[in-house]
């Protein structure tokens, strides 16, 4: 299986969220870290205003003490009250949609935000709880022992690879 061109899949998000009328007044939030590159990058593009946030949802995962902390230790970043707002989070791929309930839980001990969106840059399925995207670049499907994983380079630009994992 081969991964799609890291370009192509950036546009098609890009487009889609172009589409949404209410992406230019809303917040924007990418989950560390590979989706935090992603909002990046997207947020720039995208000529947002409101600051862009991160969130780490390391300690809201509900798998943190069977596979321990990850290694990352970026801060969770909210620049703006969330209430009344519409949030768009951001990841680069979704799977199970576990990461995505630990986002949304850490997101609700800021606040309650009128709606909460998500893109991500590929879709690659093997959902275990109800979460799907309101924009992606893409839905992919592989065999479970192989695992997509977003780079960057010491240049800031982002490519896709893919890992065997046993
Ligand atoms: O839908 P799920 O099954 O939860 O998987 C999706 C998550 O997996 C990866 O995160 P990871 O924890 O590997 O961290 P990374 O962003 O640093 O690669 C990816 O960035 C998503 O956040
Ligand atoms: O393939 C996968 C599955 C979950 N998370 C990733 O980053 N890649």
């Amino acid at each position: 299986m081969t991964l799609p061109d890291f370009d192509i899949a950036y546009g098609r998000l890009l487009a889609a969220l172009r589409a949404r009328p209410d992406l230019p007044d809303a917040l924007m939030i990418g989950i560390h870290s590979g989706g935090y590159w992603l909002a990046q990058k997207l947020h720039a593009d995208l000529g947002l205003t409101t600051p862009l946030g991160a969130l780490n949802v390391a300690f809201y995962r509900d798998d943190f003490d069977r596979i321990g902390l990850h290694p990352q230790t970026a801060p969770t970043q909210i620049p703006v009250p969330t209430d009344k707002r519409v949030v768009w989070l951001v990841d680069d791929v979704l799977n199970t949609g576990r990461t995505l309930r630990g986002a949304m839980n850490e997101l609700f001990d800021y606040g309650r935000p009128d709606a909460i969106r998500l893109a991500v840059l590929l879709d690659r399925g093997g959902r275990e709880l109800p979460v799907a995207p309101d924009a992606s670049g893409g839905t992919i499907e592989l065999p479970s022992h192989q695992h997509i994983k977003l780079q960057r380079n010491d240049a800031g630009n982002l490519s896709l690879t893919l890992e065997d994992r046993s």
